[in-house]
């Protein structure tokens, strides 16, 4: 296509939505218009689906279970009053307890108020917030927040580390929906031992984000922690950044969450028109079916142009690969659906992979974000009439080029400028665009059994390392590999109890293993106490 067809292309498909100042520009993904007519029955069926999600259907069959993150910036499109009730109360108690923090009339024992927030949570219950925090914390926020988002010591030492001097007054805030994720309960209990090394009372410091009568609710409860913030049924981890997981953290950062709620309804209000062409969350969902053939069979790459939405890239990971990373489609049949999604910042990738992306192998799209104010305030010119943010613009336009060159398809996002209204906004139009595909690909967006299966393996993996060490601790002598596993009924699992041994031995946990190393089945083991 010659330069002017382009331009003209551009023209047509462009989008742009006034009361945000949001542009989506799908020109450069090569589709043509019997493409977008073929799609048609596919995209009408979505969106009779899509008014039956928001109606309160039972469109995550699997757990029975309604998909309501929509009502949460609207709570007027609600399908009960309890639920629009319970989504407002929530909001409201938020709120105040923010105010309450930030005034210190909710203040730790021990200092006159608290000066850090340690978020604690994984996967939905992590990334939003991270993704927000990063996006939108104020440059002297009331609250000063830190996260433990993994079970790994060493990284949960560097966080508490860092707190070591301010925990007396950290606010710690445990965010789980089901309430019994390890990860966030082991970090929970990691926390908890660190406020008490200081003779601290964790309870004290400690609130809660999790589901109504779960593990860690009746936990929080028992033990008297400050205050407990429910998260509904209805709302999966990937789409839980607008309530309660999300918007606490939010607040008592001194984020405005009623304007990230706002953003979020407004593009609610966009992208529910049953008309792709002026559908933006319909234009994504059309890109991703084109140029992945309805298969995923290109990953997304997404390239902020900002440092501030780096996270977005990995928020998006979690919410597109989760949703629709599926065996089966909602018939039954083997599907492998999923669309792979990756990417970091602009232009800094420039300089690690997009060289691959350009010239290398053809299996991917990308996803650029741009945002047209460069920072608040005026910038010194890097060169005769040139900022740095020209600079960042021009490499982002460069490598749309180039990628387009080389028949690599690209949508670009353009945003005005940080704020929590557009993040509502972003996170919305890729909610909805992530709803739409799952429809036209006919999947369950909403459950994750492949997770359940990871979670049961690793379950088995802890108890073997128990029956292991109940057979060394009763042994007096050295055991071969074998034997050891052979007494401990785990002749099947010899390799993953090889690996429990050599993880223990490495960790002065009273295992030792003798012989040589690089032929496992030559090691004796033993216990010493
Ligand atoms: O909030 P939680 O119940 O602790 O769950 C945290 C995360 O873990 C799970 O394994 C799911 O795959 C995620 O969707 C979820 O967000």
């Amino acid at each position: 296509m010659d330069a002017s067809a382009l331009w003209q292309r551009y023209q047509d498909w462009l989008y742009y939505h006034e009361g945000l100042g949001l542009y989506l520009d799908v020109s450069r993904v090569r589709f043509d218009d019997s493409f977008c007519t073929s799609m048609k029955p596919k995209f009408d069926k979505a969106f009779k689906d899509m008014e039956a999600l928001e109606g309160g259907a039972i469109m995550n069959p699997d757990e029975n279970r309604m998909v309501g993150h929509y009502w949460l910036r609207d709570p007027e499109i609600a399908p009960t009053p309890e639920i629009k009730q319970e989504i407002v109360s929530t909001l409201e108690k938020i709120e105040a307890f923010a105010k309450k923090v930030h005034t210190s009339q909710v203040k730790p024992p021990g200092a006159p108020k608290f000066t850090d927030l340690l978020s604690i949570g994984i996967g939905g219950s992590a990334l939003g917030p991270q993704f927000v925090a990063q996006a939108l914390t104020p440059d002297s926020p009331p609250l000063k927040i830190h996260f433990i988002d993994n079970t790994d010591p060493d990284g949960i030492d560097r966080v508490l580390g860092e707190l070591k001097d301010r925990l007396s007054s950290t606010l710690t805030l445990v965010i789980s929906k089901s309430g019994g994720t390890p990860e966030p309960s082991n970090g929970m209990k990691e926390a908890k031992h660190a406020y008490e090394t200081q003779g601290l009372d964790f309870s004290k410091h400690a609130i809660a984000t999790t589901g109504v009568g779960s593990k860690l609710d009746q936990l929080a409860k028992s033990e008297g922690w400050i205050d407990t913030f429910p998260m509904a049924d209805w709302v999966g981890g990937r789409t839980s950044e607008l309530s309660a997981v999300g918007l606490l953290p939010a607040a008592l950062q001194g984020i405005d969450v009623r304007a990230m709620l706002e953003g979020a309804k407004v593009m609610d209000g966009a992208t529910r028109k049953p008309d792709w062409k002026t559908n933006p969350s319909a234009l994504l969902a059309l890109s991703w079916y084109y140029v992945g053939n309805g298969k995923g069979e290109k990953d997304m790459v997404v390239l902020p142009y900002k440092d501030s939405l780096q996270v977005f890239s990995r928020y998006l990971q979690q919410l597109v690969m989760e949703s629709l990373g599926k065996e089966k489609d909602l018939d039954g049949n083997v599907v492998n659906q999923g669309i792979a999604v990756y990417g970091n910042k602009g232009s800094t990738d420039q300089h690690a992979y997009v060289q691959q992306l350009r010239d290398g192998v053809p299996n991917f799209f990308a996803t650029f974000i741009e945002v047209l104010q460069d920072r608040l305030g005026p910038s010194p010119e890097v060169e005769p009439n040139v900022t740095a943010g020209d600079y960042l613009s021009g490499f982002l336009q460069g490598t749309r080029q180039a990628l387009y060159e080389n028949q690599r398809d690209s949508i670009t996002i353009t945003i005005p400028e940080v704020t929590p209204r557009h993040v509502g906004a972003l996170i919305a139009l890729y909610e909805r665009a992530v709803s739409l595909y799952g429809f036209l690909v006919n999947i369950n967006a909403y459950h994750q059994p492949g997770v359940e299966a990871g979670k049961k393996a690793a379950a088995t993996v802890l108890n073997l390392q128990q029956d292991l060490l109940k057979v060394l601790k009763a042994e007096r002598t050295a055991l071969s590999l074998e034997a050891l596993v052979n007494k401990a009924g785990a002749s099947e699992n010899v390799e993953q109890a090889y690996k429990i041994l050599r993880h223990l031995a490495a960790n002065d946990r009273g295992v030792v293993l003798q012989g040589n190393l690089a032929q496992p089945a030559s090691l004796t083991i033993s216990y010493r106490a």
